[in-house]
Order: structure tokens, then sequence, then C-alpha cells
């Protein structure tokens, strides 16, 4: 097996996948196994609600960013594990409440419900250097198309200029996943949350890297012939290290 850029603590190596085999697998886990989307985002949140409470110093306020795919569903349901431990936590969308669509819609229903301040920003808004604090960068993950635009793109340059610790769910905000190249404007997260297996994109990102579990069994990538060694052991999240394998 070719060296991995990722090893986890026992220093085994961690295979890495592309944006299009990540893809693969989720559609083989929901087709094959029934392990469905909105399952696996539960999961995200919880692993990043996680890493953001070990992060944050108790007063730090949070602002979760999300956007309206998976990526922003497991930022809003990371913001409802903060909310149910009365931390400070708001909602920062890229796009009227209204425009969130899918299950990303359903997990804003629920944050509403609880009264989490939820906000929003469109395209020409100037956002206020509010973004202090922590910020979760739940906006876009592997679904990245092109260079961040509107408001994600101005929440993107706010959110680098403003926050004291940024930690990024799956990719950071403007990287391509598997490149790791930035088309445009890109989060420099402190820590990225990565979900299931590392991103390849993620070799050429700065931050400390945490790996946490969706639950996808293993026979879900050997059907894909994805090289799989569980790197979670009896966790829910290990850190990852990049070596400078080729
Ligand atoms: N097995 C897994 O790894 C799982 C990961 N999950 C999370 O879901 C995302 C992928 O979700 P998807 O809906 O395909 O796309 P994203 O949420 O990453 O992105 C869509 C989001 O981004 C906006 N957007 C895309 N390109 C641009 C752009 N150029 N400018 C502005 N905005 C852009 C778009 O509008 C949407 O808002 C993955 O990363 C994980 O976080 C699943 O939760 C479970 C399985
Ligand atoms: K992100």
């Amino acid at each position: 097996m070719d060296a991995s850029a990722f090893v986890a603590p026992d220093d085994r190596p961690v295979t890495a996948v592309t944006a299009a085999e990540m893809r693969a697998v989720d559609r083989v886990a929901v087709e094959d196994i029934g392990l469905d989307l909105p399952r696996m985002m539960e999961h995200a949140g919880r692993g990043l609600a996680d890493a953001v409470l070990a992060a944050r110093p108790a007063d730090l306020p949070v602002t979760v960013l999300a956007g309206n795919g998976g990526n922003g569903g497991g930022g809003l349901a990371c913001a409802r594990h903060l909310a149910n431990r009365d931390h400070p936590v708001r909602v920062v969308l890229d796009r009227a409440p209204t425009e969130v669509d899918g299950v990303t819609a359903e997990q804003l229903r629920i944050l509403k419900a609880m009264d989490v301040p939820i906000e929003w920003v469109d395209a020409d808004a100037d956002i206020d250097a509010a973004l202090d604090g922590l910020v979760v960068d739940a906006l876009i993950g592997y679904g990245l198309t092109g260079a961040p635009r509107g408001a994600a793109a101005e929440l993107i340059e706010a959110v680098d200029g403003a926050a004291e610790t940024i930690v990024s769910l799956d990719v950071p905000s403007g990287t391509n996943a598997t490149t790791g190249e930035a088309p445009g404007v890109a989060v420099e997260p402190d820590r990225t949350v990565t979900l299931a297996l590392p991103k390849t994109g993620l070799a050429a990102v700065g931050g400390d890297l945490l790996l946490v579990d969706l639950s996808i069994p293993a026979m879900v990538y050997d059907r894909l012939d994805i090289e799989y060694d569980n790197p979670f052991g009896d966790e829910f999240a290990v850190p990852l290290s990049r070596t400078d394998a080729e």
C-alpha cells in the first residue's frame, strides 16, 4: 500500500479519499446499508460539538456559519449540542432561512424551536466584525463548486480577519477537498474536523486535524475497493498527523 499522507496516533497509516470517492461511499452506505445522510450528519455534528467544547474557553461565544448542504447540516447539529449545554451559540446562514432546504432545513427548524439565535447575510451585506470568539465553519465541505461566491465568500473573508479560533467541518470552506487548492477565498482554520476518512486535499491545509467517525462500516469501503483499516479503534474521534509522504 502506498504510504498515506495521514497517520493515526499509533502511526497507523489512514487512507485518504477524494471528494468523488467520498460521494461514492455515501451512495453505497445509503443504498446498500440504509445508513442515510441525516444519520451520518448527526454523527458529524456530535463529533464537531465534542471538538468545539474541547477547544473553547468557557466564556468564548460560538458562531456557527452554516451553508445549505450536508456541511451546514453538520454545523447546525453541533449548534444544538452546544445550546443544550447552555453555551453561548448563534447561527449565521449564508442565505435566508426560507432558502435553506433538505435535511439542513430540518436541522434549522429544531434550532428555531429551541430559540437559538439564527441570523443570515445576503451577498451585499457588510458583515460586522461580530465574528469574533470561536467560529465553526460549516459553510461548504466537499461540495465546493468553483470559487466561493456571494454571501459565503463574504463570510469566508470576514471570519479569517475576526475570529479568535476557527474550526472547519470536514474541509475548510473554499478549499477543494480533492486537490487542496483554493480557487478563490478560503477559510484558514486552526483545526479541521474531517469526517469518516481524511480528504486528500487536507494534506495541503494548515492547522490540526481530527477525524470523526460517521459509523460507515468497513464493508462499504470494501465494495468500492478503498483500502480501509478502522482508524478509530475504540474511539469515535482520533487526531491525525500529516506525514511528509509523497
Ligand atoms: N461521508 C461523509 O463524509 C459525509 C459528509 N457529510 C457532510 O456533507 C458535506 C457534503 O455535502 P453536500 O451537500 O454535498 O455539499 P456541501 O455542504 O459540502 O456544499 C454545498 C453548500 O456549499 C455551497 N457552495 C458550493 N460551492 C459554492 C461556491 N462556489 N460559492 C458559494 N457557495 C457554494 C452550496 O450553496 C451549499 O450551501 C461534507 O463535506 C460533509 O460535511 C454528510 O453530512 C454525511 C456524510
Ligand atoms: K467547511
